[in-house]
């Protein structure tokens, strides 16, 4: 299980995140929902150990991220998909990935496979649009096979046909016992999952 509990982050005068507590758990899916600017992506960031929390603590099985051995088995994320090399294909993003984290290469064509990107995996990402670039990042969290994942905004930029998608795929996620954290602005996207707010 992953804990959060009385997070708080402050920015000088801006609280960005103000004492929250919440729980991931292995087989749920959990709604993440909060206006633009409620603190949803620092959230997420505070649990992958990309910031340091003002207050608080996230255990991720009982330790902080920072002290996991091979994070990506533990811990996939989806962030901000503008840290992508746009000059480097999908396949070579991951197959990069894959190398520096001793994830096998068999596993770059069965996550691209997952996320419906092989008939693109080629293509420099940089003429991908912005849904096939929140599947990449999808195919990245996936990567590792880790326990849970953190997945922030995922259905921006996807057509119904892609929101649908993400959710078929977060269902079986969950029945195959991963812990998944999904974060929305919108009450429409988390509605169907147990959903945390503020
Ligand atoms: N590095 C930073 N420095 C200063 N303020 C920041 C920083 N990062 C976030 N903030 C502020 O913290 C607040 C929360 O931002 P955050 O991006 O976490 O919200 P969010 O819920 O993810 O919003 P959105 O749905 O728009 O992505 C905002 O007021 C934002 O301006």
């Amino acid at each position: 299980m992953i804990e959060v509990a009385q997070l708080t982050k402050r920015y000088g005068d801006v609280r960005a995140v103000d004492s929250v507590s919440f729980t991931v758990e292995p087989g749920v899916v959990t709604g993440f929902l909060g206006p633009n600017g409620a603190g949803k992506s620092t959230t997420i960031r505070i649990m992958l150990g990309l910031e340091r929390p003002s207050g608080g603590s996230v255990l991720i099985d009982g330790r902080p991220y920072r002290t996991l051995r091979e994070p990506l088995r533990h811990v996939g994320a989806l962030l901000d998909p503008s840290w992508v090399n746009r000059k480097q294909s999908g396949r070579a993003h991951l197959r990069w990935l894959a190398a520096s984290n001793g994830i096998p290469d068999s596993r770059v064509d069965e996550v691209l496979d997952l996320v419906g990107l092989t008939s693109a995996a080629s293509r420099r990402t940089g003429g991908y649009s912005l849904g096939m670039l929140q599947r990449l990042g999808v195919a990245n969290a996936l990567l590792g096979d880790p326990r849970y994942l953190l997945l922030d905004e995922p259905s921006n930029g996807l057509d119904p046909e892609g929101i649908a998608w993400i959710r078929d795929l977060l269902t079986v996620l969950a029945r195959d016992g991963k812990g998944v954290l999904v974060s929305s602005h919108l009450l429409s996207e988390v509605s169907r999952w147990r959903t945390t707010s503020w």
